[in-house]
């Protein structure tokens, strides 16, 4: 008979805390994802740019490969299936998974949420982050282990308490990798990048008035609606970090003067016919990558271990 680590448990692999530490805040439900609990998954495809392959000798990034079939995850943040999509706190922010296909059989995965930036420096600070937050309930003594954490990590604090507005679509978002990566190209040329992810029909928001009126599903319908005139496009970019910038700190975006380059075109273009059981059997994990491209970062293996856990627990 196997026996669970306890819920704090210091002794339990990382990857075991970190769920633990995420259910500590949410709960842990059945069919349901750690954290980015509610979504809608889609399909589509990627174009690879001519410049990607100046960048990285990954496979999806080849111009001769063609279009590569993807499938797509958008997703409100809370690890609960019932977060209103236009909750002030819980639905931010969004995250956007992207599954690349190749005709090999094997895939590639972006994991990428709607902020440049992030609360925690290491999964270690992350951990602590999410045990501090499920420890500081309505009824817990002021001050609160949340309150005492923001306190000791200002980089948390601005996060949490900066202001993200409702989008007005899933498709008017930029989403950001936040982890930097190691990009290699056919000539052993390698460069620490960052994935950023821009709508090509620009940045929408609603306003306070409008996100208290939208309906509860709001996010789904519009993008049902939005379909019917055509794919909804991306540009998926990389940031280039100069000698010098936090490869290993997410909680450091890296100046907007940085050089981007042009990776493709990303098209969504259809709804998973039954968005609930597509999106039980996919597992998209940041660590998923072709020759070519690196974790540099090395939250992104922290994130990979607890990702499998998420997954294994939903399927018990
Ligand atoms: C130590 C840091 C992190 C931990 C421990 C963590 C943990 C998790 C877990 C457990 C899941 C659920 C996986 C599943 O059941 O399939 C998840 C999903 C997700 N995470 Fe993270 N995460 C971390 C950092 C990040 C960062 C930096 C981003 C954005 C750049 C991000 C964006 C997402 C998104 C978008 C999903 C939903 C993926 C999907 O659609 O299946 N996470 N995360």
């Amino acid at each position: 008979q196997s026996t669970s680590p306890a819920p704090s448990a210091s002794d339990a692999p990382l990857a075991e805390q970190l769920v633990n530490a995420l259910n500590s805040a949410f709960g842990q439900h059945p069919d349901t994802r750690a954290v980015h609990a509610k979504g809608i998954v889609l399909t589509g495809e990627f174009v690879p740019s001519s410049a990607a392959q100046t960048v990285s000798k990954a496979d999806f990034l080849q111009k001769d490969t063609g279009q590569i079939p993807i499938t797509v995850r958008f997703s409100n943040f809370a690890g609960l299936l019932d977060v209103a999509d236009n909750d002030p706190n819980l639905a931010s922010p969004r995250g956007m998974a992207i599954k690349f296909e190749m005709k090999d059989g094997s895939s590639a995965d972006i994991v990428s949420h709607s902020v440049n930036g992030f609360p925690a420096k290491t999964g270690a600070e992350f951990r602590d982050l999410f045990f501090a937050i499920g420890a500081s309930g309505p009824n817990a003594q002021k001050p609160t282990p949340l309150d005492k954490f923001l306190d000791g990590h200002p980089a948390a604090k601005t996060f949490l308490t900066s202001v993200k507005p409702a989008p007005a679509s899933y498709g008017t978002l930029p989403y950001f990798g936040v982890n930097a990566f190691k990009f290699t190209n056919a000539r052993g040329d390698a460069v620490y990048g960052r994935y950023q992810i821009v709508p090509i029909a620009g940045e929408h928001y609603l306003t306070d008035d409008q996100r208290a009126k939208s309906a509860e599903d709001y996010l789904h319908s519009e993008m049902a609606e939005r379909l019917k005139s055509g794919p909804v496009k991306f540009r998926l970019l990389l940031q280039i970090a100069n000698a010098g910038d936090p490869i290993a700190d997410p909680t450091r975006p890296w100046p907007d003067s940085r050089k981007l380059i042009n990776l493709g075109e990303i098209q969504v273009s259809k709804l998973a016919p039954d968005s609930l059981v597509a999106q039980r059997d996919l597992l998209f994990v940041p660590d998923n990558v072709p020759d070519g491209i690196e974790p540099a970062d090395p939250m992104i293996s922290e994130r990979s271990g607890a990702y499998a856990v998420s997954y294994g627990r939903r399927h018990q």
